[in-house]
């Protein structure tokens, strides 16, 4: 006969003293210095290093980065050339911070301290720039940075160990790189969780998904056609000496980027700034004169935009968060357009007068992994949940806007995401749920840049509501 197994209980032994990780102290730490007043000189390198590792430490605390570098500005008044400064090297260390942190991981003897740790990534990020010409002397990134260590509360201390791990990389760069890029976050600049969704999802193309959104994105205008013709907008670009392309049918991708106040016409009304990509949305959704048009999730109002640039329709834009909705007012008054903008959620019906509307265009909330190139911070960001997470209110936001459609009309879905779940899958749940028609649209575009195409990763998928 067969014994049964059995199972003896010990009497617990006294459990051993848990083991501190050596970064254990970290734990214990005050949040971030923000508010110290440094005696660096606000044209030099350490005090847009400390400035650009100051927003980068808080990224690694969940704030986006656009806003961690506001935040950085306000409080240190900075000028704009300082901001500029700032702003390139936290979107470069951005870019290669998987590398960066395995790269200190191999060289520190602890884990640095958050603030320490993300000086370190500026600087690597500056000595491993991939620019054909490095962005600055690599002795004068070493020297500024170890100055600016010295200039900050929270890194004073570790100056010495800033100090040894550059001056390491400098001298064994090709073995530690070696090293280094054995793991894929530090080969790709991704978290793992999303390396993993991008082969899953894209088993030929990941590689390509991954390394266009490691790219510095191009500066793409959308000519106002009230206003302008493409032909006659490139000899005004080519009269003002910039080098210029056509990529769409209202598109112009600037060869050198600039900031707005030095593009033609823009002050005026006559281009916006919009990706050719996200430029596809407003001719998709086929606006003619006199129709009602929903954009449900409007801000900053590109798409709402557009719509008015090419029909005399009557648009409502729609945004949950107000203080973007304000944007979606500047943008119109620059245009010299007018639409109705309520703050509203869209899986919500309070703020509609139950008038059916011609055209729904649903550019809905997502993880925003299709344009990673222009806001890299948004990998380092996210978790693996939001996906599920998004897809699930977006799902609500689709099914609670086409009860407002009126028949016979389209409803535009738009992503700007890479994951199926929220763009495909959800797509066609949707059409099944609401026996929706499903017309001609582009899908899913991956993210492209090259000579003729050169767009973001979006999703475009069009439904009809039967007469
Ligand atoms: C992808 S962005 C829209 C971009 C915009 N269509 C454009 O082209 O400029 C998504 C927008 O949805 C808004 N949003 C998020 N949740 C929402 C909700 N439940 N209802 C309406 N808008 C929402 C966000 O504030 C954000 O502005």
């Amino acid at each position: 006969m067969n014994k049964r197994p059995t199972l003896t209980l010990k009497s617990p032994a006294k459990p051993a003293a848990p083991k501190l990780r050596a970064s254990h102290a970290r734990d214990l730490k005050p949040a971030l210095q923000t508010s110290f007043q440094t005696s660096l000189k606000p044209d030099s390198l350490a005090y847009s290093l400390i400035g650009a590792a100051n927003a980068l430490a808080q990224v690694k605390t969940g704030t986006n980065l656009p806003q961690a570098l506001a935040q950085v500005w306000a409080k240190h008044e900075a000028t704009p050339q300082a901001r500029g400064a700032m702003q390139d090297i936290a979107y470069r260390a951005m870019r290669l911070l998987g590398q960066s942190e395995t790269l200190v991981s191999l060289m520190a003897p602890k884990a640095p301290e958050p603030l320490v740790s993300a000086l370190l990534s500026c600087a690597l990020a500056l000595l491993a720039a991939p620019d054909e010409v490095p962005p600055y002397e690599e002795f004068t990134v070493v020297d500024q940075t170890v100055t600016a260590a010295e200039s900050h509360p929270d890194t004073a201390r570790a100056k010495g160990m800033v100090n040894a791990v550059l001056r390491r990389f400098l001298r064994e760069r090709r073995d530690l790189l070696a090293t280094a890029l054995l793991q894929p976050v530090a080969k790709w600049n991704y978290p793992q969780w999303w390396i993993d969704a991008a082969k899953a999802a894209w088993p030929q193309d990941w590689q390509a998904v991954l390394s266009s959104g490691n790219q510095a994105p191009p500066l793409t205008l959308r000519i106002n056609s009230r206003k302008t013709s493409m032909a006659q907008y490139l000899a005004t670009l080519a009269g003002a000496g910039m080098a210029a392309s056509q990529i769409g049918p209202y598109a112009v991708r600037l060869d050198k980027a600039v900031g707005v106040q030095l593009i033609p016409g823009f002050a005026e009304g006559v281009v916006s700034v919009q990706d050719a990509g996200a430029q596809l949305a407003a001719p998709l959704l086929d606006v003619r004169d006199g129709m009602r048009v929903l954009d449900a999730c409007a801000a900053p109002g590109g798409k709402t935009c557009h719509i008015l640039e090419l029909a005399d329709v009557d648009v409502t834009a729609l945004d949950a968060d107000p203080k973007r909705l304000a944007r979606v007012g500047e943008n119109l008054e620059r245009l010299q357009l007018t639409a109705d903008l309520k703050a509203a959620e869209a899986q919500t019906a309070g703020w509609w007068d139950g008038q059916p509307f011609d055209r729904i265009l649903a550019d809905v909330p997502c993880t925003a992994s299709g344009i990673v190139r222009r806001h890299p911070d948004i990998r380092w960001l996210r978790r693996k949940a939001d996906t599920l997470q998004l897809a699930t209110l977006s799902g609500k936001i689709l099914d609670n806007l086409w009860q407002m459609l009126a028949p016979g009309g389209k409803l535009l879905f738009v992503t700007c995401s890479l994951w199926p779940q929220e763009s495909e899958a959800q797509a066609a749940a949707f059409a099944v749920r609401n026996q929706a028609v499903r017309l001609d649209a582009p899908g899913q575009l991956l993210p492209a840049g090259g000579s003729g195409q050169d767009h973001d990763g979006l999703f475009y998928a069009l439904f009809q509501k039967n007469a």
